[in-house]
């Protein structure tokens, strides 16, 4: 697998590689899927969906971090069309969009609810505080979306006097929607 190079950061991410690669999973992208992200940040899951997706829409509200994410697209190769938007969801989500991830969680029941108006075939969500979490689980319910609910938690092995110990990272849950599927957490593979 290519690494993913960032040369860049910003504040409130990378998204951990462990998680993105189950991200990856849960995205399922295609080269006909337009992938759309809201929250873009460092762009970390940016270049992978571009490796994968053949068009990309990366919005982002803070002008600078969308700089970051620009910065660290041009560290990357992938073959994906590209655009970089400075604003916040739902404003200019896309309407033929496929799959959308927010990795950022600001309005998300309106961006939930505008791309289910426009169609999108899945639906993707990462929250880490416990609070978001749980109201975010309820409104994928409430709109008959919630289709697996993860929570992933990483603990990275170090040396300690020539032994192991580990790193714990803080829990991330995903939410993965999949509109007309709506099944019970879980069913989903
Ligand atoms: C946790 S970070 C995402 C990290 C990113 N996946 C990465 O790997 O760097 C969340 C980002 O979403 C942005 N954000 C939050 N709500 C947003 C919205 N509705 N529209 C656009 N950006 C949003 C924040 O400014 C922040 O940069």
């Amino acid at each position: 697998m290519q690494a993913t190079k960032l040369p860049n950061d910003a504040k409130a991410g990378p998204t951990k590689p462990e998680v993105r690669a189950v991200l990856a999973r849960k995205l399922a992208l295609g080269p006909d899927d337009h992938f759309v992200e809201v929250g873009s940040c460092t762009g970390a899951v940016t270049v992978e969906a571009a490796r994968r997706a053949g068009r990309v829409t990366a919005l982002e509200r803070k002008a600078d971090r969308l700089e970051t994410t620009r910065s660290n697209l041009a560290a990357n190769e992938y073959d994906a069309d590209v655009r970089l938007v400075n604003a916040e969801a739902p404003e200019r989500l896309p309407d033929d969009g496929d799959v959308v991830f927010l990795g950022g969680s600001r309005n998300y029941e309106r961006v939930l609810d505008a791309a289910l108006a426009a169609g999108y075939d899945r639906i993707v969500m990462n929250v880490s505080r416990l609070e978001v979490a749980g109201e975010a689980a309820r409104a994928f319910r409430d709109r008959d979306l919630l289709d697996e609910a993860l929570c992933l938690q990483m603990a990275t092995g170090y040396d300690l006097a020539g032994a192991t110990s580990f790193d714990a990272d803080n829990p991330v849950y995903m939410l993965v929607g999949e509109p007309e599927s709506g099944g019970e957490p879980g069913d989903g593979e």
